[in-house]
């Protein structure tokens, strides 16, 4: 049985236990569980809902939170204020007490498009606080320290969800039912499209813009459903209390479920489940400790992580690995014979002969520093052109400026015909552009299949609700993509390593899953950032090869590189600049024989061959 079936398995037992919870008494003749017990489960799945949400946001998009409780607060007000005030009813209520969070959520994801990290924690905090202090001031509105009390019991088609009688069970049925939506949520979306988006922005926010991933939008769709939760756990609180007031949502509570995420294991499925449970138990029982209450549990959670550091889940996953270590693939010799296989992977484009990039004026400065100076360049479809030229003699900046990473302070860049003004990255990626970096970008947590799979991201159509009910045009589009992932990393020679933690990668395998990652974007622009630097010969061959292959079926490449072998070997035209500026363009013989270009490089009256450099 695998590990992905034994999860499933055990989410079945764990709602089994809670579904029958109830009837024990029965069962057993006890007085267990009474309505306190009850509730307690009640408020803990309650709270698994809001970990989960926050767990999606914390695991996947590397995001920090910790103003958590004001949406859930938030979400707990919505519902009390609108039964109370406006008279909507249990469904219409709790669809506001869902979809406000969520709108807050995105207008909390604003300050990532600035900030990260620590400053963004701040932010966080700093809006947890005025949430607070607005529901503790604005007393004629949320009651201020008496809150809101008298809220009516919630009924859905005409049936009482509270206890009326002893028996009557369903809002704890309906929590149950809406937490298990959200694991299946959680599970959907970690792994999708967007899941691996979220992830791959918090790994390496460059590579994923280059890859078509929108980071602003998949950031704020991660804080938006995050806070959708919190404000489903919100309106459940809310309608099981029927009262609510701020002392709920606290600073110490955003911390609470913070801690519930990173105790489960963040980033993990069952880490939030875990961590809520754990923590819960912990507080009740800690209970008896009196006024060593905090001090036990502050004991419980140092000693949890010194020795689980990735948290419970997290830590016991790698166990099965520890126990049974496989051996890790070793790395295959050369990449394969590229022929036939190159043709069933990139395609062939006819667009051979046109201009796939001009460059007119551009000019890049840096403050007084000016890195580009009035560049020309025109590189025609199908061709690779290289760009070389001294250390610092503006080659990285001419590409991030055709890449969108860098706007040029003057000048016009066209593309594909197209004038392109100030387009993000993630756009010009959408339109064909793939860019490799001078120290590889990769998503070094995820797999390497996952590596490429953020490489097709822009050729996924499933929508955000085909993923999450995993119609059939999601699962063939997942399909396909993985064939197509499988095929490009049998390409590069790769496929046995597709399990792999791209981190944990020779040098030269990274550099040949990031060209493969390049190519799953299916680019008519493929820029090389010195793709050679720390291959060794044989690897350099196999490049060598490879770009080759890809400009013979259409592909146009542009190639910043100093090994000059490889560039006499590859290149169709060559583009040379020094501080900025081109002293050359022509052919690989044309360039070599231009002094300008001898003197940048070996200074005056040196040996008039670019050979030499070798
Ligand atoms: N973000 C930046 N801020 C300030 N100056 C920069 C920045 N990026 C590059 N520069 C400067 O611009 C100039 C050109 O740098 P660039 O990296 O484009 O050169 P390069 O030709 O790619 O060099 P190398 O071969 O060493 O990679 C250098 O003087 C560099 O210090």
């Amino acid at each position: 049985m695998n590990a992905h079936r034994a999860g499933w398995l055990a989410l079945l037992l764990l709602a089994a236990i809670i579904a029958g919870f109830p009837w024990y008494g029965d069962l057993t003749g006890e007085r267990f569980p009474t309505s306190y017990e009850l509730r307690l489960v009640m408020r803990a799945m309650i709270f698994a809902i809001v970990v989960i949400g926050l767990n999606l946001l914390v695991g996947l998009a590397g995001l920090v939170s910790l103003g958590q409780a004001a949406l859930y607060g938030l979400g707990a007000h919505v519902a009390a204020l609108l039964s109370l005030r406006a008279g909507f009813s249990f469904a219409e209520s709790m669809a506001f007490a869902i979809l406000i969070p969520a709108m807050m959520g995105a207008v909390l994801a604003f300050p990532t498009v600035r900030v990260r990290g620590v400053y963004l924690a701040v932010i966080t905090i700093a809006f947890g606080l005025i949430f607070v202090n607005i529901l503790r001031e604005w007393v004629s509105f949320t009651g201020g320290a008496s809150g809101l009390a008298g809220i009516p019991r919630p009924t859905l088609f005409g049936e009482p969800l509270m206890a009326v009688r002893r028996t009557n069970f369903n809002y704890y049925y309906l929590i149950l039912l809406c937490l298990l939506l959200a694991v299946w949520a959680q599970y959907a979306i970690t792994y999708s499209r967007y899941g691996r988006a979220m992830r791959a922005a918090a790994q390496s926010e460059n590579a994923a813009r280059a890859l078509g991933i929108n980071v602003v939008a998949i950031r704020t769709m991660a804080f938006s459903i995050s806070a959708g939760f919190a404000g489903l756990g919100g309106g459940l609180f809310a309608n099981l209390a029927l009262f609510v007031n701020y002392e709920t949502f606290t600073f110490t509570t955003s911390i609470e479920l913070l801690l519930m995420v990173i105790l489960g294991g963040s980033g993990t499925m069952a880490g939030p489940l875990v961590g809520t449970t754990v923590l819960f138990t912990a507080t009740q029982f800690l209970q008896g400790l009196g006024q060593w209450q905090t001090f036990g549990y502050g004991l419980l959670l140092a000693v949890v992580l010194f020795a689980m550091p990735q948290g419970i889940v997290g830590s016991l996953g790698r166990l099965p690995a520890w126990l049974w270590t496989k051996p890790s693939p070793r790395a295959t010799g050369g990449w394969p014979n590229w022929g036939t296989g190159l043709e069933a992977v990139v395609g062939r484009s006819d667009a051979r002969g046109q201009a796939t990039l001009l460059a007119e004026g551009v000019t890049l400065r840096f403050g007084g520093l000016t890195a580009v100076n009035t560049v020309n360049m025109e590189v025609r479809a199908g061709t690779v052109h290289a760009l070389i030229g001294p250390n610092g003699a503006g080659k990285s900046s001419l590409l991030n400026v055709i890449s969108g990473f860098y706007r040029a302070t003057e000048g016009r860049v066209t593309l594909f015909g197209e004038r392109l003004r100030d387009a993000p990255p993630y756009a010009l990626a959408r339109l064909g552009v793939a860019r490799s970096f001078q120290n590889t970008e990769l998503f070094s947590q995820m797999t390497v299949l996952e590596n490429v799979l953020v490489g097709a991201h822009p050729h996924f159509r499933a929508t955000f609700a085909e993923t999450l009910l995993r119609l059939p045009r999601f699962h063939r589009e997942e399909r396909a993509a993985r064939a197509e992932a499988l095929r490009l990393l049998e390409f590069v020679g790769m496929s046995e390593f597709a399990d792999e933690a791209a981190g944990n990668l020779p040098f030269g395998h990274q550099r040949r899953l990031e060209i493969a990652r390049a190519l799953a974007l299916r680019p008519k622009l493929l820029l090389l950032d010195e793709p050679a630097a720390g291959l060794t010969h044989g690897e350099i061959e196999d490049l060598i090869a490879l770009i080759r292959g890809l400009a013979d079926r259409g592909m146009t490449v542009i190639l910043v590189e100093h090994h000059v072998d490889m560039i006499m070997a590859v290149s169709d035209r060559v583009t040379v600049l020094d501080y900025g500026e081109v002293i050359a363009d022509g052919t690989v013989a044309e360039v070599q024989a231009n002094p300008k270009v001898i003197e940048a490089y070996f200074g005056q009256g040196a040996t008039p061959s670019l050979e030499a450099a070798k």
